[in-house]
């Protein structure tokens, strides 16, 4: 049978990266749309052993420019949309590029669907939209509540995307991953940002606020959820979580990091990397139910004992990287 041509954009990111791969190993026909100025792949792309860019086509663009984003989708029957601008902090300084390159960039990519006839687009949610949590588990009926540029331009992506299925019929599915960690996550993020300061032996390390929880899924669980709702017709129109459903807060995920990498954590706050109070989202759970009972899709590194798991795996990623001390974040060259 001919493999299914998938377009994945955002396919160099941390997510992407991860999917793209898993895509391949699979069977599929991968297209990547890369952003053409991206710091994001850390030579991910040319990595050996897998060498990945051998195995796919690969478009630069811009998510922002609609010509080259239809260009990029013909003959393709299927897209993942994951290209976006996440950086929460980042948003606080450039809320305008966060429009252009989420709402705008993601109306390009509903256009050309809808005007190419593509059979699905998964859309990428974040749980950032809920803010925080009003009620716990957060299931996909919370209210949405814009606490950062960021969370507000994802908002407006996804009722555009909702738009598209309600107006257009575009067989829109909306995906709504809690936060994701990982290898190849930016250095930015706090797992990567924990790991990295107990690596290098520091005594003491910065983080801002302790008492935030989130709902942290591996990566490996995000990519299946992506597979999930991108194989299931169900999911059409359909706003979806993934998450473990497991709660953890900031303070006792640097002691679990701490544990599996064999070190003893003394934590200091970073007054500059606090965010705004009323723009910290405190509390993030996620009911996964849906996904469970719509997809069939189940998360294999939920709970403590999954965390640590996950958390391991990530660690040794980190480890080994010859040139850890280097390891950057994302920056956007926009
Ligand atoms: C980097 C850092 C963060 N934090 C706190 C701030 C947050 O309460 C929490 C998680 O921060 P992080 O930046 O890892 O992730 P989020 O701000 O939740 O956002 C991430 O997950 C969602 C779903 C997306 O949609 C975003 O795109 C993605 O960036 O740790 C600290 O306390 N110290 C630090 O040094």
């Amino acid at each position: 049978m001919r493999a299914k041509k998938v377009l994945i954009t955002g396919a160099d990111g941390f997510i992407g990266s991860h999917l793209t791969e898993e895509l391949v190993r699979q069977g599929y026909d991968v297209k990547a749309f890369v952003y053409y100025n991206s710091f994001n792949s850390w030579g991910w792309l040319d990595s050996s052993p897998d060498q990945i860019k051998n195995e796919i086509e690969i478009f630069a663009g811009d998510i922002r420019d609609p010509h080259g984003v239809k260009a990029a989708m013909n003959g393709c029957e299927i897209v993942l949309h994951l290209a976006s601008l996440i950086a929460i902090p980042y948003s606080y300084h450039s809320p305008d590029t966060y429009v252009d390159t989420n709402i705008k960039g993601t109306l390009n990519v509903l256009q050309a669907v809808r005007d190419l006839g593509i059979s699905k687009v998964v859309h990428t949610s974040t749980s950032e939209v809920y803010g925080t949590a009003k009620y716990i588990p957060i299931d996909e009926e919370h209210p949405l509540q814009g606490q950062s540029p960021y969370s507000a331009s994802k908002i407006g992506a996804d009722q555009m995307a909702l738009s598209f299925y309600r107006s257009f019929e575009t067989p829109v599915s909306i995906i709504r991953p809690f936060n994701t960690y990982g290898p190849r996550q930016s250095a930015r993020a706090v797992i990567p940002t924990i790991i990295t300061q107990l690596a290098s032996g520091k005594e003491k390390i910065k983080l801002g606020a302790l008492s935030p929880t989130r709902d942290f899924n591996y990566v490996k669980d995000t990519v299946s959820g992506f597979i999930a709702v991108m194989n299931n017709a169900k999911s059409i129109g359909e706003v979806i979580n993934i998450g473990s459903n497991y709660e953890v807060s900031i303070g006792e995920t640097a002691e679990a990091i701490a544990e599996v990498m064999g070190k003893k954590v003394k934590i200091e706050t970073d007054e500059i990397r606090l965010r705004p109070e009323k723009s910290e989202v405190e509390r993030l759970w996620a009911d996964n139910q849906k996904a469970r009972e719509l997809l069939g899709w189940e998360p294999l590194y939920g709970g403590m004992d999954g965390f640590k798991h996950g958390l391991k795996e990530t660690a040794d990623w980190f480890m080994n990287l010859k040139n850890l001390s280097q390891y950057k974040a994302d920056v956007y060259n926009i």
